[in-house]
């Protein structure tokens, strides 16, 4: 199959260069981002765009492209910021270095409402952050904008090269979006991004790497490693599809995340291992201490599982390949969490025989795939779970009772979300144990009991969260029926705390 023609951006170390990716991708086309060691082995791209960067040009160690391969590939080519000023210099113009930053927002005052700011609105606010400033202008070099000072910030050199001073990635340019969409017009060859394609080259990817090898995936629920499932079920390769069940997942959830398999028509294989997780766990209250027995022992469980398998395909992401790219300037993807000590992965990697299928993808983009290889919109947007699971969940020693008690509670609340539609307007929600007994009175008792609270958060991307303003009738319904049905809990309360400085999970 013919590749998919992406939009190569070119990394020059901008703390925004994911951005681009991200813009380019919400408009339709897929982009793909390259450390600039890798230039020019970029496949065949449909469009070039080159990130700003912190460096200056006139440092001795700037950053430089091979130009001749650039202009090579005879597709559109966009410099932003440190990518224009490289772009000048080698058309000839030159660059005036400065120790003075110019930071913020600036109007847009372009020649013409035509090419690149085509439907712009009149002076735009357009972001800028850098030093340095183009001085000298090549011959066959135009100014296509200016800020309102009359400063060049906008070039064309023709032949489909263009460069911009500011970043339209970032959202203080208001119409930046529009701008980075008018330049894509520009590439002849720029297919828009289909999921279904891309689910096909995957598929023959997949296909061609595993052979007639056994690849064994572990699955938590979860969507990427319910998808990663789904996808090598669909290829038709011989895979195991692992589930460990360390007793820490919420009411039922073990028979639910069977189901859901049984449902899709893909074997998944349980790994009954609670007792061993509580065991373990027992008279531990560190929360630390917890986290590390459970991802240690989840090792343990797993690779027993896996045996002396071929190949391991694992659900890594774009995000998490970007950040280990950008970071570590290599290509090499991240390894899960959970499994970061295991020497055995690494030996894997090094051999070729780790598959990541997902590693071109956001979450977003992964529910797309899910959704057309026929997941159900359920399980596609079910909250995210922490890998500890309800241990994080369980201030102080986790033993079966605290366990049952969160298990019931956090049923309740979310039923009562997923009835009001409450569920898919939050980021996450759960109920936590207050391992702290008060005093109340049920019947004519008196009762000393512990206390719950409950949690619904808004969040973009778990860095930043918010509470959520839940309707007072909500609440009151989910704590009467808690407070009538679970026992030993006298005492519901709702969680107001932002992150930071609060965490999302209690633990
Ligand atoms: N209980 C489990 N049983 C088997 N494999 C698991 C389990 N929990 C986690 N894993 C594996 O470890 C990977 C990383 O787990 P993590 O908790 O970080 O989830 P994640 O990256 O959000 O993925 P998912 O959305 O699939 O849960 C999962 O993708 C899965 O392959």
């Amino acid at each position: 199959m013919e590749e998919i023609q992406h939009v190569a951006v070119i990394d020059f170390g901008s703390q925004y260069t994911q951005l681009i990716v991200r813009r380019v991708r919400e408009l339709g086309y897929f982009a793909k981002l390259y450390a600039l060691e890798e230039f020019p082995d970029i496949g065949k791209p449909g469009a070039i765009i080159l990130s700003g960067g912190p460096k200056s040009t006139s440092e001795p160690d700037a950053p430089d492209i091979d130009f001749e391969a650039l202009s090579g590939f005879g597709v559109p080519v966009l410099g932003v910021c440190y990518g224009m000023q490289l772009l000048n210099i080698k058309f000839g113009g030159s660059v005036h270095a400065s120790d003075r930053r110019e930071y913020g927002p600036a109007k847009l005052v372009p020649a013409a409402p035509e090419g690149l700011f085509e439907g712009l609105s009149h002076e735009s606010q357009v972001w800028m952050s850098h030093s340095d400033t183009v001085e000298n202008l090549a011959d066959t070099c135009s100014v296509i904008a200016r800020n309102q000072h009359g400063t060049p910030v906008a070039l064309s050199w023709g032949n489909g090269f263009f460069g911009i001073q500011f970043h339209p990635e970032v959202t203080h340019s208001h119409e930046g979006t529009r701008i980075l969409h008018n330049f894509l017009l520009q590439a002849e060859k720029l297919e828009p991004f289909r999921i279904e394609d891309f689910k096909k080259e995957v598929i023959d990817g997949i296909r061609a790497t595993v052979g007639d090898k056994q690849v064994v995936c572990g699955v938590s629920g979860g969507v990427d490693s319910t998808v990663l499932a789904v996808l090598l079920n669909e290829a038709g390769v011989n895979v195991r599809a692992i589930f460990v069940d360390h007793g820490l997942m919420r009411k039922d959830e073990g028979d639910e995340v069977r189901n859901n398999f049984h449902r899709m028509g893909v074997p998944i294989e349980t790994v009954e291992a609670s007792e061993l997780f509580l065991s373990r766990l027992a008279g531990v209250t560190e929360p630390e201490k917890k986290r590390d027995i459970i991802g240690n022992l989840f090792i343990d469980v797993f690779w027993d599982a896996v045996g002396d398998a071929e190949m391991l395909a694992q659900g890594t992401l774009y995000p998490d390949v970007i950040e280990s790219a950008s970071n570590a300037k290599s290509k090499a993807s991240k390894i899960k969490t959970h499994h970061n000590r295991v020497d055995r992965i690494l030996e894997l990697q090094a051999e070729g025989k780790v598959l990541e299928p997902l590693a071109e993808l956001f979450k977003d983009e992964v529910r797309a795939l899910g959704k057309s290889l026929g997941i159900p919109h359920d399980i596609l947007h079910r909250h995210p779970f922490p890998g500890p699971g309800l241990a994080v969940r369980c201030p102080g020693e986790v033993t079966q009772d605290r366990l049952e008690i969160i298990q019931d509670c956090d049923a309740i609340f979310i039923n009562k979300l997923k009835d009001s539609g409450w569920y898919d307007r939050v980021w996450q929600a759960y109920a936590a144990l207050v391992p702290v007994k008060t005093v109340g009175v049920k019947g004519d008792e008196r009762s000393y009991e512990w206390a719950i609270a409950l949690r619904a958060v808004i969040s973009e991307d778990a860095m930043t969260a918010d509470w959520v303003e839940l309707p007072y009738q909500l609440l009151r319904e989910t704590s009467h029926e808690i407070l009538n049905e679970v026992a030993g809990i006298n005492r519901v309360l709702y969680d107001i705390s932002t992150k930071p400085p609060a965490s999302i999970e209690w633990e």
